[in-house]
């Protein structure tokens, strides 16, 4: 799909990098790359172009009672000074938090629960690995633990990708360690769908965690299932952004569509456009609270993380990345890598020809049964010395701890999805890493890019003093010398040639 055909480029409004925070030059580009079918077959969003926007821009607020409004940014340090036991928190989540060897709360963790605790609906957003899933699920638990017991699903947790669905139930079960009476169970694709339709008869459970088109299948094959999910009373969208995109929209529409408008919505993610915003309302109530956690000006990446870019020709991609690797693996003994590639063929195929070269390593997309999927994921999470070529499967919200290193081959699909994959390291305020991020960038891509940032503010129309200002911000949030060449087509569609400062290609 090119990037003019691109749904999603088309609703994107003209943000200006000129005006937001601080944007690592790598995470300003996009391209044109073939889809991969998502977790659960529903198409990837296509590739585009995503500008930078100003946050906090409604004014703060402290967070509690700002409805319908951004709450007050802070960041920092990821833990704050208040302990969970400072909280109005029932004794039997206190136990297992401490188990689980949780003592102070993170940012986002203390800005939310006190206001899901009053019910309203939150809208979320908070840096990568600093707790999300903490901050939904305790309070929600806290919410069901107060419910009569009934073989209803009270608690509905959608995520994009399978991984994370399995990541957020262990979470799950270790913050239910001590309420017996709540149940947790998890439906992704790539199972067998009536083995988890006896699995639910026999256990109905009052916590459910999905990913959308699985959902769907229960909803239209399982007897018995659209009654059970009429009983949620809390409605949970973990990486809010990329299940309201296209990919997913239409799936969550119809499943929204079958649980009851009386209920709490929760949107969590680490990014959150201003589409997003503008799209909340399909799940959340109009005077939902918005919690920004990332302050003003800051930017949305860790500091600790050193981003790093290198521009090169296609055929030169294959050899820095394993230079790259060798150097990293010289040097870090405990080296933990996660190599993104485009697409599940490239992924395959860079996986295959480096584990020729003798590294030590694994792959993992939508290619690979489930039960692979699963098996390299928990292996991964637990080993080092490992080397883990990845589609974008594990782009968004999966917990490896301690990567050392985040090689991005090719550019991600838009500016959000580069935040996501940087954000697989420096997780909880680590700093100890040696990190590096490599993107290759192609003259190709780059030129891709413009045309997907031009398709995205196409409203210009013939202005071009717009047009000269358009490739401005542009070459500047990519980091450019001089503006990019305009593609003559462009030029052509808009009746313009000779514009001052501008270049036709
Ligand atoms: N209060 C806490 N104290 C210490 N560790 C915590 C605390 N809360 C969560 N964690 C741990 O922090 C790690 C990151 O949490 P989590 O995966 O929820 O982050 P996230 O913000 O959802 O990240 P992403 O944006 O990538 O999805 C997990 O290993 C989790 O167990």
């Amino acid at each position: 799909m090119s990037a003019s055909s691109n749904p999603r480029a088309k609703r994107w409004r003209r943000g200006g990098p000129k005006q937001g925070p601080a944007v690592p030059r790598v995470a300003t580009v996009g391209a044109t790359f073939a889809n991969e079918q998502g977790a659960d077959g529903a198409q990837r969003g296509a590739p585009a172009f995503s500008t930078t926007r100003k946050m906090g821009a409604e004014g703060s607020a402290s967070n509690a009672g700002r409805s319908g409004s951004e709450a007050e940014g802070v960041d920092g340090s990821y833990l704050t000074e208040t302990r969970f036991d400072q909280c109005a928190i029932s004794p039997l989540s206190l136990k297992a938090v401490k188990d689980a060897g949780y003592e102070r709360m993170t940012r986002v963790q203390e800005a939310t629960l006190p206001i899901i605790l009053q019910g309203k609906d939150v809208l979320a957003k908070a840096k990568t690995g600093t707790g999300k899933t903490v901050a939904f699920l305790l309070p929600a638990i806290e919410l069901l633990s107060a419910l009569p017991c009934s073989s209803s699903i009270n608690l509905l947790v959608m995520c994009p990708t399978r991984e994370l669905a399995n990541q957020v139930a262990v979470e799950a079960r270790k913050l239910l360690k001590y309420h017996r009476s709540l149940g947790v169970q998890v439906v992704i694709g790539g199972t067998r769908l009536p083995q988890e339709q006896r699995s639910m008869q026999a256990n109905p459970c009052q916590i459910l965690i999905a990913t959308p088109g699985r959902l769907k299948d229960h909803l239209e094959n399982t007897p018995g299932f659209s009654t059970r999910i009429k009983g949620v009373k809390v409605l949970v969208l973990d990486e809010a952004d990329r299940l309201l995109d296209m990919g997913f929209r239409r799936d969550i529409e119809k499943i929204i569509s079958f649980i009851p408008k009386e209920r709490q919505t929760l949107l969590f993610s680490a990014t959150v456009p201003e589409e997003v915003r503008q799209m909340s309302h399909v799940a959340m109530k109009r005077d939902h609270v918005f919690i920004n956690t990332v302050q003003e000006g800051d930017e949305e990446t860790h500091s600790q993380v050193n981003q790093t870019y290198m521009v090169s020709s296609l055929d030169q991609h294959f050899s820095i990345v394993y230079n790259v690797l060798k150097k990293h693996v010289a040097e870090d003994a405990e080296y933990k890598v996660i190599v993104f590639c485009t697409t599940a063929m490239v992924t395959r195929l860079v996986a295959e020809i480096l584990s020729q070269l003798k590294l030590n390593i694994r792959e993992i997309h939508s290619r690979k049964s489930q039960s692979a999927r699963t098996r390299v994921s928990d292996e991964f999470r637990k080993s080092k010395g490992l080397i883990l070529v990845s589609s974008d499967v594990s782009a968004r919200g999966v917990d490896y701890p301690d990567v050392t290193l985040v090689i991005q081959v090719g550019l991600p699909a838009d500016r959000e999805q580069y935040i996501h994959r940087l954000g697989r390291t420096g997780r909880k305020g680590k700093v100890k890493e040696a990190i590096r991020n490599v993107e290759m960038k192609t003259k190709e891509s780059a030129y891709q890019a413009w045309l997907g940032y031009y398709n995205s503010n196409k409203t210009i129309g013939r202005d071009k003093a717009r047009l000269v200002r358009l490739a401005e911000e542009f070459s500047q949030s990519m980091g450019l010398s001089v503006p990019p060449a305009i593609p003559k087509l462009i030029l052509r569609k808009m009746g313009l040639s000779n514009v001052p400062g501008l270049r036709s290609a």
